[in-house]
């Protein structure tokens, strides 16, 4: 049985999509009634999650560290709280996470909850323990950018319909399946590679590469179904030309392109990802864009790196 929580940070993202003061409200109440510290940060701006994580958990002395941290928000947020748990020791006292989705998409709380109302998956986390249990999740280096990646990261297409999401009213999923809908209409392959622990797995025109990490993207297209978040190894799915783009959100939804001759599946510790035609490949993670990557992306597993609060296995 994993140890019970007895200090907790709360770091919440007042700018995540379905953000609600009275819920970070509610948690602080349901967690200094049972644990004996509380402490609430709401951040300021982007990577103040993980400063605020990396102070906590390295400055404070050992029996004043949070071993709980929360994170209130969509999966940038918990992202940047996962980025400042990984640097803290590697002994069993590390901070888990936990997490109360707040966010448009919320594929990492959907990845450990599969969308039960937080309000009882936290009282498995704080109660007698019987129906969650701390899983060492792994992370994947992005080693172009030293960024850690949790819930996955995507090229072509899939990072495409973000900067057309934020275009579009509402906030929740509904949202991203508008915007890969619009995008996946007149979208055009890219000539892409993907190598799997030095093996060729897909080269060709290119949709999209998924590796991750978290089975879902947007929090309903099941890309990554065999995907375990913590066996040691990243996933990856290549859609390549042959896909028609406008099938996807259909293909994708209950993970039926895997076996299709347009999709690729692999499983490896290191995944190469490439554009071959020297222009910048197109990519994000956990739902940000990057634009500090060129033509190439590696990702190295970083294996059982995160502990993290999720349901027991049955
Ligand atoms: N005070 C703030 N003002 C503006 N942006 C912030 C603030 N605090 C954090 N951020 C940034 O907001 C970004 C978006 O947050 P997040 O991804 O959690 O919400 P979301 O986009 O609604 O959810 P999802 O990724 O699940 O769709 C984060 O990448 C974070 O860097």
């Amino acid at each position: 049985m994993s140890p019970a929580a007895q200090r907790a940070l709360i770091v919440a993202n007042p700018a995540a999509g379905r953000y609600r003061s009275a819920v970070v409200e509610r948690l602080a109440a349901v967690c200094r009634a049972r644990l004996t510290s509380v402490a609430v940060h709401r951040t300021t701006g982007p990577g103040d999650a993980t400063d605020a994580v990396r102070r906590a958990v390295a400055e404070a002395p050992a029996g004043q560290r949070p071993d709980l941290v929360v994170a209130v928000g969509g999966d940038g947020t918990v992202r940047e709280v996962a980025e400042g748990l990984v640097r803290q020791g590697a002994d069993d006292t590390r901070a888990a996470l936990f997490i109360v989705p707040a966010g448009s998409a919320n594929s990492d709380y959907r990845m450990f909850w599969d969308d039960r109302p937080w309000q009882e998956t936290l009282s498995g986390v704080l109660g007698p323990g019987h129906r969650a249990e701390t899983r060492r999740v792994d992370l994947a280096r992005l080693a172009e950018t030293g960024a850690h990646v949790l819930l996955g990261s995507c090229t072509g297409l899939g990072a495409q319909i973000l900067s057309r999401v934020k275009t579009l009213p509402g906030a929740g999923r509904e949202r991203y399946a508008r915007a890969l809908a619009e995008a996946a209409a007149g979208y055009r392959p890219y000539p892409g590679r993907v190598t799997v622990d030095g093996v060729p797995l897909a080269e060709g025109p290119t949709i999209l590469a998924n590796v991750g990490g978290g089975r879902y993207r947007a929090g309903q297209f099941l890309l990554l179904p065999h995907s375990e978040p913590d066996d040691g190894l990243l996933d990856v799915c290549v859609i390549d030309g042959r896909t028609d783009p406008a099938r996807l959100p259909e293909l994708t939804r209950d993970g039926r392109h895997v076996g299709l001759p347009g999709a690729a599946y692999g499983r490896g510790r290191r995944i190469v990802v490439e554009r071959l035609d020297g222009e910048r490949l197109v990519l994000e993670h956990d739902g940000e864009l990057q634009d500090r990557t060129g033509n190439t992306a590696t990702f190295d597993v970083v294996p059982r790196a995160l502990p993290v609060w999720a349901a027991a296995a049955p």
